[in-house]
């Protein structure tokens, strides 16, 4: 079997590039009852579930035989006193399946005038995404819109898409619609794409899947130092960061950004460290909110863990099981952040915190 995942590669751009465009499009139209509340009371809009649509019927055309963990399923879509969402829904995606082609992109992948697919089709490519994961196989993961909290507030969203082989991740692709593409010019111009495969390095491109560019992660000196953190301070403890922040001297503020974009931007070195730690006990880390995003760091030459420095396990299932945060930095700086880390829970054990 080939390893360079070439194809692989193409497809996966392009099913990220037109799910960008169809969740950019709907961005500026959505309306109030285009949105649920999921049972874990977190939202989902009709991009969400559109975007799965595209990106589950291209890797279906293009890769028969692979499995699909993505965030969404279609249950909610399936009743009548959900049929304008389908009816939305269904539109979109066809839409986005028939739009020209992108560079890389094949016709066969996508849909002809005239091939518009009917809402069964298209609620059954999205309940594709139900596979359960696990040790061994090939299978994919998708996050049709990461930071959907971000994408309603018009700030950082990201398409991931990853290809996980017995339990390694082998290519990730984020397309970020909203960053911009350089940071030292953040009212330049916006929407980025991430690509990486294991052993070829990371790279941004342009969202149309041009202009690819290697990045890599700087060394950070220590006064450079700064933190990338989310916005909500439900998903990962802002006062745990904080403290780690204090007992590493950084004194740049923390840059607060929503979804797998905060991997990104750590992948081209606009921040120095990612760090994640729970806000309580229950809930446990997706694979798809962090498997495309390892890839990058590690392709971008840094090192993702756990809080303990342990390596991130995607071969459990639909989750990273118990839940010990997610450390990501250059190599220069992961081991300080590790040590940090020990000391910040000492300080919390004694009630110092
Ligand atoms: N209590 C919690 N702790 C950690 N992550 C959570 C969480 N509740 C939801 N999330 C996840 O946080 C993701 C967004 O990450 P971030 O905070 O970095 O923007 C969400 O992805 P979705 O927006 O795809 O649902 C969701 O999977
Ligand atoms: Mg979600
Ligand atoms: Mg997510
Ligand atoms: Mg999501």
């Amino acid at each position: 079997m080939s390893l360079s995942f070439t194809t692989e590669r193409q497809v996966a751009v392009a099913a990220v590039r037109r799910a960008c465009g169809l969740t950019a499009s709907v961005f500026n139209k959505l309306v109030k009852n285009e949105t649920l509340t999921k049972g874990d009371k977190s939202p989902v809009t009709v991009g969400d579930f559109a975007a799965q649509a595209v990106v589950n019927v291209m890797l279906g055309r293009a890769f028969p035989g692979d499995a699909i963990v993505g965030e969404e399923d279609a249950a909610d879509l399936r009743g009548e006193d959900a049929t304008s969402m389908r009816t939305r829904i269904v539109e979109l995606a066809n839409e986005a399946l028939a739009g020209e082609l992108g560079l890389g992109d094949m016709a066969e992948w996508g849909i002809g005038p005239g091939q518009e697919l009917p809402a069964e089709a298209l609620l059954e490519a999205i309940d594709r995404g139900t596979h359960a994961g696990g040790r061994t196989g090939r299978f994919w993961t998708l996050d049709p819109i990461d930071g959907t909290k971000g994408f309603l507030r018009g700030e950082q969203y990201a398409v991931c898409l990853s290809l996980i082989v017995d339990s390694q991740v082998q290519l990730g692709v984020i397309g970020c619609p909203n960053l911009p593409q350089h940071a030292s010019s953040p009212e330049g111009p916006r929407g980025c794409l991430f690509v990486a495969v294991r052993g070829q390095g990371a790279q941004q491109l342009s969202l149309s899947g041009a202009h690819p560019t290697p990045i890599a992660i700087p060394d950070f000196a220590p006064e450079e130092v700064n933190f990338l953190e989310s916005v909500e301070a439900a998903h990962s403890s802002h006062s745990f960061n904080d403290a780690v922040a204090k007992i590493m001297n950084v004194t740049r503020a923390p840059t607060r950004m929503d979804s797998q974009a905060k991997y990104c931007a750590l992948a081209r070195g606009d921040g120095a460290v990612y760090l994640r730690m729970p806000t309580g006990v229950g809930y446990k880390e997706k694979i798809w909110d962090h498997a495309p995003g390892s890839i990058l760091i590690e392709e971008a030459g840094g090192i993702i863990t756990d809080s303990r420095g342990q390596p991130l396990d995607f071969g459990l299932g639909r989750t990273l099981g118990e839940n010990y945060g997610v450390v990501a930095a250059g190599k220069s700086t992961h081991a300080a952040v590790i040590d940090a880390i020990r000391k910040a829970k000492e300080q919390e054990a004694k009630g110092h915190m």
